[in-house]
């Protein structure tokens, strides 16, 4: 199944926007664990299996596990969440950005080593570093266009004198998304939750774009608010505009002991009941 048709299926099944960020940081990891790099894998399945029925994706980032050497931990995971979760896509939060052939490259780990559904990329190299990745069909691909960092203004609200309008960065970043750069269907945007605001003005830009969240929890954004920024539907509920509310510290370290798992699936609950409350009026449709 194509990456955006799993996610609205997982949306719809799980009544759902909520995606748990898989973000292992040994120093964290509950009781006996701490500091013990071998078990972010035994973590990370811990959390996937307390939460798989409360989630429309997963998004694992890369960084925690490679900067211990622990890409094997990584492939064991995505490999996990295909058998305890097989309806939920898989982000990989990698956000790369290279030239075309270094990007191929990317490609091919992200998709053929990991299997993962979607990818993070950065837009900053423009079209043909993004290319590689289109050429997977039914592959998604989500672009950084107004991140949830304070330091995200810094370029990306910067006006493009050059372009008709002068638009801001993160606007021209969504007309491309929605539009040329867009052939396939593939392409998604990453607005983060601490700027509801932007997420309203990205939405103007490109109103059909599955647009990825992070920021709620640890960074303080506004889960509900996001939510009603950024989702789009049709008279009936039908998704027209898909929105995925990422939060990965908040629930995996809810609880510091043994019971981190429970704790995490009580968060996920919570975070998942609140963001229904943002489209009240139209859950997502269930299907069986
Ligand atoms: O691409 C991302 O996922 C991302 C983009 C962004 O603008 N901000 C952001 O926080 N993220 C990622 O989302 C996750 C947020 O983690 P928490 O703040 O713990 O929920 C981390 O994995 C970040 O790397």
């Amino acid at each position: 199944m194509i990456f955006l048709d799993m996610l609205l299926h997982a949306q719809a099944r799980h009544q759902t926007y909520l995606c748990v960020g898989l973000d292992p940081d040994p120093a964290r990891l509950p009781g006996r664990w701490r500091g013990r790099v071998e078990h972010l894998f035994d973590f990370c399945a811990a959390i996937v299996d307390a939460t798989a029925d409360l989630v429309c994706a997963f998004k694992p980032q890369i960084a925690y596990f490679a900067a211990h050497g622990a890409e094997g931990q990584l492939e064991r995971l995505l490999a996990h969440i295909r058998v305890a979760a097989p309806e939920v896509p898989i982000i990989l939060d990698a956000k790369r950005g290279d030239i075309g052939s270094t990007a191929e490259q990317y490609a091919k780990e992200a998709f053929e080593r990991y299997g993962a559904d979607a990818v993070t990329l950065s837009p900053f190299m423009g079209f043909d570093s993004v290319e590689p990745y289109l050429r997977y069909p039914g592959k998604g691909v989500f672009l950084l266009c107004r991140t949830s960092n304070p330091g995200g203004d810094d370029l990306q609200a910067q006006r493009l004198a050059d372009v008709p309008g002068q638009p801001r960065l993160f606007e021209h970043i969504a007309a491309l998304a929605q539009g040329p750069w867009n052939r396939h269907g593939q392409v998604g945007l990453v607005v983060g939750a601490t700027y509801p605001q932007e997420i309203e003005r990205v939405r103007a830009i490109a109103p059909t774009v599955p647009l990825l969240m992070p920021g709620v929890g640890a960074q303080g954004g506004d889960a509900v608010a996001a939510v009603r920024a950024g989702w789009r539907g049709d008279a009936t509920g039908r998704t027209t505009g898909p929105v995925i509310v990422n939060a990965s510290r908040a629930i995996l370290y809810a609880a510091g002991g043994a019971d981190y798992a429970d704790a995490a699936r009580t968060q996920a609950e919570r975070l998942r009941a609140l963001l229904a409350t943002a489209t009240q009026r139209h859950a997502p449709q269930r299907v069986n």
